[in-house]
Formats: C-alpha cells, sequence, structure tokens
C-alpha cells in the first residue's frame, strides 16, 4: 500500500527536509529527512498527532519558514519565501474583519493590479461556487464558521493558484458543517484540479479526503507511511474498506501519540 510515484510528474518537491527549532536552550528536531514527490494535482494529506511536524512541513512549502537544511522546489523552482503558486487556509480563516465578504475576496485581486471588471466577474463567479451571494455584503463577524471559511477559500481560489495549503482548515467546525465543506472542497478540486496539501489531526478527514495520505512521526517528524488511497469517490464512511483503513491509520497515529505522551511525561520529570 506504500506510494509509488513518478519523480518526473512531480510538481512539490521535498528533499532531505530537515528542520530544527532552538527554544530554552534546547533544539527541537521538528522535521527528519522527509523526501516527498508531489505530482500535479494530487490531494495529499499529513496526518499525524500534534507537534509531530505538520505544520512546520506546510510552513516550509509556504515558504514562510524554511527548512534548516534540504531542499523544496515547485515545478523546479526553489521556494525562498511565499509565492503566487501557492495559496494558504489557515483554521483560523484570517479574514479582514472590517472588510465584506466580496471584498475579502477581492482583497489580493487589487493587490494584483486586476482590472475592475475582471475583478467583479472573478469575486461574482466565485461567491456563486461557494453559496456566498446571498452573503456578499456582510462583514466576517456576522457570519458563521462555516461561512467565514467558505471566504478564506474564496479569497485563495481567487488568487488561482495552483497549489493549495490547507492548515487544519476544518477544525474548529461541527461535525455537519465539516462534511458540508470537504464536499465542497472536493467538488471544487475535482473541478479546478489544484495541487491540495491538506493538514488534519483527523484520521476520518483524511481517509475521506485525500488521493494519498502521509502519516508523520512524532519528534522527530519523519515520514511514517506513505499511502495511496484508491477508494473511489464520493466515499462511504460507512463502507467497510474505508473502516479498515481507518483501523489501520489510527493504530499508527495512536503509536505516535502514546511517544509524545512520553516526551511530556518525562519532560515534566525533568522540570
Ligand atoms: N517556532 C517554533 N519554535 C520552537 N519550536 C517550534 C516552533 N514551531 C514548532 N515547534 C516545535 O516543532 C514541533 C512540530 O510542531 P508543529 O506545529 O509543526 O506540529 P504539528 O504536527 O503541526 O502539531 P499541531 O497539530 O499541534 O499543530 C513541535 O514539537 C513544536 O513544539
Amino acid at each position: 500500500m506504500n506510494a509509488r510515484l513518478d519523480p518526473s510528474l512531480s510538481h512539490i518537491r521535498i528533499d532531505q527536509v530537515h528542520k530544527a527549532f532552538s527554544t530554552g536552550g534546547r533544539v527541537v528536531t521538528a522535521l527528519q529527512d522527509i523526501r516527498l514527490e508531489i505530482p500535479r494535482g494530487q490531494f495529499t494529506c499529513l496526518l499525524g498527532p500534534s507537534g509531530c511536524g505538520k505544520s512546520t512541513l506546510l510552513n516550509a512549502v509556504a515558504g514562510f519558514s524554511l527548512p534548516s537544511s534540504g531542499s523544496i522546489t515547485v515545478d523546479g523552482n526553489p521556494v525562498k519565501g511565499p509565492g503566487p503558486d501557492r495559496g494558504m487556509v489557515f483554521q483560523e480563516y484570517a479574514l479582514f474583519p472590517w472588510m465584506t465578504v466580496e471584498d475579502n475576496i477581492a482583497f489580493g485581486l487589487h493587490i494584483k493590479g486586476m482590472a475592475k471588471a475582471e475583478i467583479r466577474d472573478r469575486v461574482g463567479s466565485l461567491l456563486s461556487m461557494l453559496s456566498l451571494g446571498d452573503f456578499r455584503q456582510r462583514f466576517p463577524k456576522d457570519l458563521s464558521g462555516g461561512m467565514r471559511q467558505r471566504v478564506a477559500i474564496a479569497r485563495v481560489l481567487a488568487l488561482d493558484s495552483p497549489i493549495m495549503l490547507m492548515d487544519e482548515p476544518f477544525g474548529a467546525l461541527d461535525a455537519l458543517t465539516r462534511r458540508n465543506l470537504q464536499d465542497e472542497l472536493l467538488r471544487i478540486w475535482s473541478e479546478l484540479r489544484k495541487t491540495i496539501l491538506f493538514v488534519t489531526h483527523s484520521i476520518e478527514e483524511a481517509v475521506y479526503l485525500a488521493d494519498r495520505i502521509v502519516v508523520m512521526t512524532y519528534r522527530p517528524g519523519t515520514v511514517k507511511r506513505d499511502v495511496l488511497v484508491e477508494m473511489p469517490r464520493m466515499r462511504d464512511p460507512a463502507a467497510p474498506e474505508f473502516n479498515l483503513l481507518k483501523r489501520e491509520l489510527g493504530g499508527m497515529v495512536m503509536e505516535e501519540q502514546q511517544r509524545h505522551h512520553s516526551d511530556e511525561l518525562r519532560m515534566a520529570a525533568v522540570d
């Protein structure tokens, strides 16, 4: 079940990436020797318990925090910082509270200097793609969490980046809203064929969404398993094969969770 991919198809290439942080006189190795070839259009989930380096890896691909060593390239170009080829969606929405829904979506397009008529067209089609038409004049504070996340997704889609990086985007939502947005995301992804790198703690979410699940180890963050998910979509979480994979991944994540727990106990004893 381990993924085998053709490097010549690689869109994002992560090669021998290592990241260490120094805090309070201690060095934490957040990532160690990460190697991943991600082809164009693949929906990849990074899965693992808290502290295994998922966000660190995503931030490195985004160019927010570069690796201590190793390299990341997008279409062969080294990642040296954030760029228009990579859009990021965070758990906390990161919307401008003083702007309406449509102004939030249009913001990046104004910065890019796009013509007003073109901005109007693009924002209009995103409002309809994400069922936000009736909310275009509202401010983020007047929206539910799910609606805010729709706006955040629309804002990233507006920029038309081929790569979407998503850091637990649905982590703060209730189960029903979360499933709705997962379905919306799958629909958008299959329509627009973005390359998606999606961080989650949730095994069910990873199995529901991903073409490929990269399970990470806890400190140092390495690739524990790289699994291709070949179940057709839309997937049925009640199906036996869905549950089989969930159980298998659950065992792997649990092992890392236990290492996290033992580490915390050991640190508490040292303090
Ligand atoms: N800026 C930083 N300074 C020091 N240590 C950091 C920093 N960022 C992350 N770390 C450490 O690196 C390790 C990986 O953190 P990271 O946030 O990437 O994990 P994660 O898997 O995304 O966890 P979570 O799901 O809780 O967000 C953790 O041990 C964390 O404490």
